[in-house]
């Protein structure tokens, strides 16, 4: 076996199903080994941020790993966002990277793709991946992949392998997967019986699940964590789609100022607010109608449980959920008033202009009518509105909040679990990577992609309406669907927009693209919310 073989099969073992990339000349030799072994299926996309983004997905949406591959330089760099995203929402990327080799890296000459140093690009992925490793060595290679692969997944962050492209065909011996690090268990008891004692004194507990619930695969048993309990659950803006298809008591997303009263006076009411694998962000917690004593909170997240001043070092998600419900056998007396949420439903299909929020009841309808699908959403007031839309899977950016990771991911989303996707997208984010759609027709895939074409950077223009720059004008981006090999329309009424959805829903083997008009200045009901308190909490 060589040393891309023994890769492709230790990532596989590892949890990866697909491989998304872009080739490169340093790059061409592991492309050729990953297409000639057939491992892992390859996907080529059309621009690096859309190959980070795509493989970000598949992590998220399917757990296990997800991998990006690409070239040296030019190449990696142009996805270094991207993987900062993966970075910073806690999600398994590996990414893999042609490099130079030997000979080359010591002829003296500067080489093309070369930024400041031949290590400069490992230097700055050192910086938004949680480990790394350069195969310059057969002989140490499936000890060093171990190591990366076990940390990518133990962590849930990014790892960088660098393939200098005069090792890709060293004999190499297969990867043995590193042994499970050992636990403390009396410290892990100890920190257990002081989770439960607080909750068991607390009036109002809460549970907040976050994404490394998702990420370590824990959903289900969070759910029943939470039913023994008899502790009502909520998601952070960021967690949004969590535990959809558990049968957990979830009451709906906490997001302050913004967000649902009933849920908002349940989290900042709380006297025992327990953080699940909650990122403490400022998109999370920032915008709190009464600040939140974090100090009073029970944190669990980036593998310790933090209490009051004290904190419980070495406690991984999985092991400290495991020791509670091993604790926690029966359901607690205790209930809670968990009041379901009624979305929106019932869009008007009249001549009426189209606002965000009738874009959520036109989606609650077409889930009602035809069964939900999972969303692949990017930033922007389409993220807002998707707060509007019933529970389901959804995979967003809500923390880092960068642009262009909707449609990209949708395609991701699709390629690794089969299911269509519904990508929600604002105009400025389609025209950073609606593109990719190009390549939907190579691949088979068929999302429904709505576009909320306000013509404008609308997010930017709630905080600075003076603005002239935030103006994006109009683009015509329903003809653009047909050449790409998709299916476009524009809809400016309500019943232009229900007949839309009613013939995309049907359509399939072709992607579906909604341009919907929105007038300027019409946000959804959350957005408008987020605005007025965040404006409201400043001047305070
Ligand atoms: C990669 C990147 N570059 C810039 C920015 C900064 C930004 C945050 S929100 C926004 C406007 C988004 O416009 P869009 O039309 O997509 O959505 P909407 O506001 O609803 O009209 C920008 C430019 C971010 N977040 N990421
Ligand atoms: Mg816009």
């Amino acid at each position: 076996m060589n040393l891309v073989e023994s890769l492709l099969h230790a990532l596989k073992d590892h949890g990866a199903h697909e491989i998304f990339g872009i080739p490169g000349d340093f790059a061409l030799p592991y492309f050729r080994i990953i297409e000639e072994s057939g491992i892992l299926p390859l996907y080529t996309l059309s621009h690096e941020p859309g190959v980070g983004f795509a493989a970000d997905a598949t992590a998220r949406i399917r757990g296990g790993l997800g991998v990006a591959a690409v070239t040296y330089g030019a190449g990696a760099f142009n996805m270094v966002n991207a993987i900062a995203a993966a970075y910073a929402e806690k999600s398994p990327v590996v990414v893999l990277s042609g490099g130079p080799g030997k000979g080359e890296a010591s002829s003296g000459l500067l080489l093309h793709h070369q930024a400041k140093t031949l290590d400069s690009q490992l230097q700055i992925f050192k910086e938004i991946t949680c480990d790394q490793v350069k195969l310059d060595d057969a002989a140490r290679a499936p000890a060093d992949i171990a190591r990366v692969l076990a940390n990518c997944l133990r962590n849930s962050e990014p790892v960088y392998i660098e393939i200098p492209r005069d090792m890709v065909r060293e004999a190499c011996a297969p990867v043995t997967r590193e042994a499970p690090r050992a636990l403390d268990r009396d410290a892990l008891g100890a920190c257990v019986d002081e989770i439960l004692a607080r909750l068991d004194v607390a009036k109002s507990p809460v549970l907040m699940a976050g994404v490394e619930v998702r990420r370590f695969g824990l959903e289900e048993k969070v759910a029943e964590l939470s039913r023994r309990l008899g502790l009502p659950v909520v998601t952070s803006f960021m967690g949004r789609g969590l535990l959809t298809d558990c049968d957990a008591p979830l009451v709906g997303t906490y997001m302050g100022v913004a967000g649902l009263p009933d849920v908002t006076q349940l989290v900042e009411g709380a006297d025992g607010l327990f953080l699940l694998g909650e990122i403490i962000s400022d998109t999370n917690f920032a915008v709190s109608e009464t600040r939140i004593d974090l100090r009073k909170t029970i944190q669990a997240h980036n593998g310790q449980v933090t209490l009051g001043y004290h904190s419980y070092a070495n406690m991984p998600l999985a092991a400290l959920v495991d020791e509670m419900l091993a604790r926690v056998k029966n359901g607690a007396e205790k209930t809670f008033p968990v009041a379901p949420h009624q979305y929106p439903r019932g869009l008007v299909a009249d001549g009426e202009t189209i606002a965000p929020t009738d874009i959520a009841k036109a989606v609650n309808d077409l889930f009602a009518a035809h069964g939900k699908l999972p969303i692949a959403s990017d930033i922007g007031d389409c993220l807002f509105t998707a707060m509007e839309i019933e529970q389901t899977a959804l995979i967003a950016p809500g923390y880092y909040a960068t642009m262009g990771f909707g449609v990209p991911a949708g395609l991701g989303l699709q390629a690794t679990s089969g299911q269509r996707p519904l990508i929600l997208v604002g105009d400025g984010a389609f025209q950073m990577t609606g593109w990719e759609l190009g390549n939907c027709k190579r691949y088979g895939f068929d999302p429904i992609v709505l576009l909320f074409n306000n013509a404008s950077w609308e997010m930017l223009r709630t905080f600075q309406p003076e603005s002239g720059f935030n103006d994006l004008g109009q683009w015509g981006y329903a003809e653009m669907a047909a050449p790409l090999g998709g299916d476009g329309v524009r809809v400016s009424t309500r019943a232009e927009l229900k007949a839309a959805l009613d013939k995309a829903i049907a359509t399939r083997g072709r992607f579906q693209l909604i341009e919907v008009t929105i007038p300027r200045g019409v946000l959804s009901t959350t957005l408008s919310r987020f605005v007025a308190g965040v404006k409201r909490i400043s001047t305070k």
